[in-house]
């Protein structure tokens, strides 16, 4: 079987893909991965027979002659990726989000190609809005998905890939921190958040001096914020480490007593896959507020505590701290509520599905 992956932009599409290609590779079909150059970045690993590279169009552009330029770039796609599936042979091309998606997935379904959707976020995200009318299947990361297209065909709740590091952390049991150290994870998505610096290393200094040396922080920080933060945490006795990216997250997620995170598709499946407690601040740009909704997968059954970026300031963030940081009670309680909250073994249930499609049991 011949199957094309569709996704682009950031790591939180092409991860996901990936995973959907390496349980495509184990039960040997062949794959293309159809991208763009940003997607470009991520495809070190990512196993395929063929890449094809389209040019980019963001429906965002503004102005005439932005918009008559993403035009073309989207025609452009459409026609690259019209050539690119046929002489692939695709038996179903499917699609994770990101613009670079949409061409390749119109594409195939002008040309009767089967098609199926996995989207990552408890919204749809535009992409797949796009696409999901023709498609056979609309695979979900959360439990809830909105803004679904009325004609929309087969929804089916998938959970998120997730990597194997992460799987390979899921069974480590919460130890409650009791009175000793308290292991504190900070990062924001893949590109970081530079707010949580302005923010929580003033808020985590000015804590009670018994919760302060108990401290042991881990903080993603961008290279340029990295030493003003290091510092502020020296000053204030904390033990801390500091890196712009951590290779190991899915361990330190397990280590941790509390982490402080955006409410990322990624993010807030691996908080539920290993099971730690959280404070989330959803990034509030993020497109129809999608990382508010992903958030309440953990805040429904209190596994996570919620700051709203309007009113996260070094004092809000002090107090939701010290109430979380001095109930160790209460921590092993969220972490016991994030445990097992969106469905795992995502990657096989969507070959599945992608099996299911070509074989003309899910509408084309
Ligand atoms: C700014 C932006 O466009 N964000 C979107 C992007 O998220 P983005 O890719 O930033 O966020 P996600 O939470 O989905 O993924 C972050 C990933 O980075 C990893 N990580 C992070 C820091 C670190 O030091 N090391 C590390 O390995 C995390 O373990 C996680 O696997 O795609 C997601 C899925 O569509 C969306 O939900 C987000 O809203």
């Amino acid at each position: 079987m011949r199957i094309a992956l569709a996704a682009g932009g950031t790591g939180g599409h092409m991860f996901p893909a990936q995973s959907l290609a390496e349980e495509a590779q184990a039960r040997g079909w062949e794959v293309m991965l159809l991208t763009d150059a940003r997607g470009d970045r991520y495809t070190d690993s990512f196993p395929c027979e063929r890449k094809v590279l389209l040019k980019a169009a963001s429906p965002s552009a503004r102005g005439i002659f932005a918009k008559a330029s993403a035009v073309l770039a989207l025609l452009g796609g459409i026609s690259t990726a019209s050539k690119a599936l046929k002489a692939f042979g695709a038996d179903a091309v499917i699609g994770f989000g990101g613009y670079p998606s949409a061409p390749s997935m119109l594409a195939a379904q002008r040309a009767g190609i089967a098609t199926g959707i996995h989207e990552q976020n408890a919204v749809l995200g535009r992409a797949n809005r796009l696409a999901a009318g023709k498609a056979g299947f609309v695979a979900h990361g959360f439990p809830v998905l909105d803004r679904v297209p009325k004609r929309t065909a087969r929804l089916k709740e998938t959970g998120n890939p997730v990597r194997r590091a992460v799987l390979d952390v899921a069974n480590t049991p919460f130890s409650p921190p009791g009175t000793g150290p308290l292991n504190l994870l900070i990062f924001g998505g893949s590109q970081g958040a530079s707010l949580f610096a302005k923010v929580f290393a003033p808020a985590l200094a000015a804590l009670p001096e018994d919760l302060r040396l108990r401290l042991k922080v881990t903080h993603q920080v961008s290279d340029e914020g990295r030493a003003e933060v290091f510092e502020t945490y020296r000053k204030a006795g904390i033990e801390a480490e500091t890196a712009s990216f951590f290779n190991d997250l899915p361990q330190r997620i397990a280590d941790s007593h509390l982490v402080i995170a955006r409410s990322g598709a990624s993010s807030v499946s691996e908080l539920s896959v290993i099971g730690r407690p959280s404070l989330l601040v959803p990034l509030k740009i993020a497109m129809d507020d999608h990382q508010r909704i992903n958030a309440q997968v953990l805040t429904d059954v209190e596994a996570a505590g919620l700051i709203l970026e309007d009113d996260l300031t070094p004092e809000t963030a002090q107090k939701a701290l010290l109430t979380l940081l001095s109930d160790s009670a209460r921590l092993t309680r969220m972490a016991e509520a994030a445990k097992g909250r969106m469905a795992e073994g995502a990657a096989g249930a969507l070959a599945d599905l992608t099996e299911e499609l070509v074989a003309g049991r899910l509408p084309a």
